[in-house]
């Protein structure tokens, strides 16, 4: 019986949940490829370290070369992260004519349709499940359980760490600082945290999803990224009090040929199936014109999650070379890319603004709103203790993001408007 050797880029927290489960798991993958799978070698940045998992340290490398140009290796698990040196390591891999299994969403975002292009040129497979919500099935979900629908909006909450820590915050009143440690040591966020905390991390994996879901090439620049470094104690306190939770939400909507795909804290109805995605778990809300609505739930992040797709995968990639079919997965896009602009952008907006305290003032505020043709589902004023001043809190009704943007840099420029606290999008009601 053929045996089936794969190189393994990393050893880290995903490497090691990939040796352990082809370990593990051997019977049940070898039924289902009808052959058996043994890693042959591993690179590190340093073999001298104390590992994760019990390893054969005569597989560790520090030569990529090893596995690259290895002509016994048929299948490369890329888990080591980065981008440009990693790129290289692909590509040198495709040309040696060696499929490719990865979890790097930093490299697919920037650099997925060239590899994409270059594997199926070498007859070669380039499976990517693990680098879009770890654990979750959700790019063959959208490529093959939903191939004959038309997707029109996609909400994710789609990077681990940052819901691991609006949980904590919002639900034990745990602080930022020490909840992100917890994530780090627990493996879910990345090597450089700022890429989940800014938004960058879950933008990344929006510029997958929406090329798949919306056939059409979205790169990483197309995307609009705020992460959740300004959210304070008081913005939480008050979409709670008007009945919201705050999630770092992916939102990728088409109307036409047209797309917006963006990433941002925004407020969802505690009734909202997303409002109950907590922790490090994720979620893609996909709505489809046939399908309707549906729901992708799972762990994002984490070792042996992450590792069930990146395994998963290589038994795809062995059934393709057992079929001699490998090499034409990759799907290319349909449509040409055209992003909506600030006109074509619907939602609600939570506003939340400290003022002074004066007769005519929430008019004043409320008249603009309707010089623009905004109005309102919520509005709050508390006084503040700082002397003549009140806190106003606002939700709008359904309007564009052009109009709430003129507004609030009008409102900036109101002599009786303190300060504008804090602007978020609210998702989930009126639109689906
Ligand atoms: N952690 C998670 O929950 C998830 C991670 N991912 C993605 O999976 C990939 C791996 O993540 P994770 O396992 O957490 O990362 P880790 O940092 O835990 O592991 C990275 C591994 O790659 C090795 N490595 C890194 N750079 C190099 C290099 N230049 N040359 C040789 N070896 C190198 C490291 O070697 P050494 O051990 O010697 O330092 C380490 O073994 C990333 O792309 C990440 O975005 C995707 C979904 C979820
Ligand atoms: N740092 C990422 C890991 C998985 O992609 C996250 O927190 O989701
Ligand atoms: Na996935």
């Amino acid at each position: 019986m053929k045996v089936i050797s794969i190189g393994l880029l990393g050893l880290g927290t995903v490497g090691s949940g990939v040796v352990q489960i082809i370990e593990s798991h051997q019977d049940k993958l070898m039924h289902q490829v009808g052959c058996s799978i043994s890693i042959k070698k591993i690179l590190v940045k340093d073999t001298t370290k104390e590992r994760l998992v019990e390893i054969d340290k005569g597989m560790l490398t520090e030569n990529p070369e090893d596995i690259l140009s290895n002509p016994e290796i048929d299948v490369v698990i890329e888990v080591m992260g980065g981008i440009e040196e990693t790129r290289g390591y692909l590509t040198k891999a495709i040309k040696n004519k060696k499929h490719i299994v990865t979890a790097n969403k930093d490299l697919m975002a920037l650099y997925g349709p060239e590899l994409l292009e270059l594997a199926t040129e070498n007859q070669c497979d380039l499976f990517y499940e693990a680098s879009v919500a770890g654990g979750i099935p959700i790019l063959r979900g959208l490529v093959d359980g939903l191939s004959s629908d038309r997707i029109t909006k996609m909400m994710g909450i789609v990077n681990g760490t940052t819901n691991f820590i609006l949980t904590k915050m919002s639900k034990e009143g745990r602080a930022y600082d020490d909840v992100l440690k917890e994530a780090q040591e627990l493996g879910f966020a990345e090597a450089d945290p700022t890429a989940d905390v800014g938004g960058l991390d879950a933008a990344r994996k929006m510029a997958i999803l929406s090329t798949l879901g919306f056939s059409m090439n979205i790169g990483l620049n197309d995307v609009e990224v705020q992460g959740i470094t300004e959210i304070s104690e008081e913005d939480l306190k008050y979409s709670k009090k008007l009945g919201y939770t705050m999630k770092l939400i992916g939102v990728a909507s088409r109307a036409g040929e047209r797309v917006e795909v963006s990433v941002q804290p925004a407020l969802l109805p505690e009734a909202h199936p997303l409002a109950s995605v907590n922790n490090e778990y994720n979620a893609v809300y996909v709505y489809g014109e046939a399908v309707g609505e549906t729901m992708f739930y799972g762990p994002g992040a984490g070792s042996l999650p992450t590792a069930t797709a990146v395994v998963s995968d290589m038994v795809t990639v062995i059934k393709n070379m057992r079929l001699g079919v490998n090499g034409r997965s990759a799907v290319s896009p349909q449509y040409p890319k055209q992003l909506k602009d600030a006109t074509e952008i619907f939602a609600k907006f939570f506003l939340r603004l400290h003022v002074q305290d004066e007769v005519g003032v929430l008019a004043r505020i409320t008249n603009l709103f309707a010089e623009h043709g905004v109005g309102f589902d919520k509005i709050l004023q508390l006084p503040l203790d700082e002397k003549e001043s009140s806190e106003i809190v606002l939700v709008t009704h359904t309007a564009t993001l052009a109009a709430f943007e003129q507004i609030k840099q009008k409102l900036h420029d109101y002599n009786m408007v303190r300060e504008v606290k804090s602007t978020y999008r609210v998702e989930g009601e009126d639109s689906k």
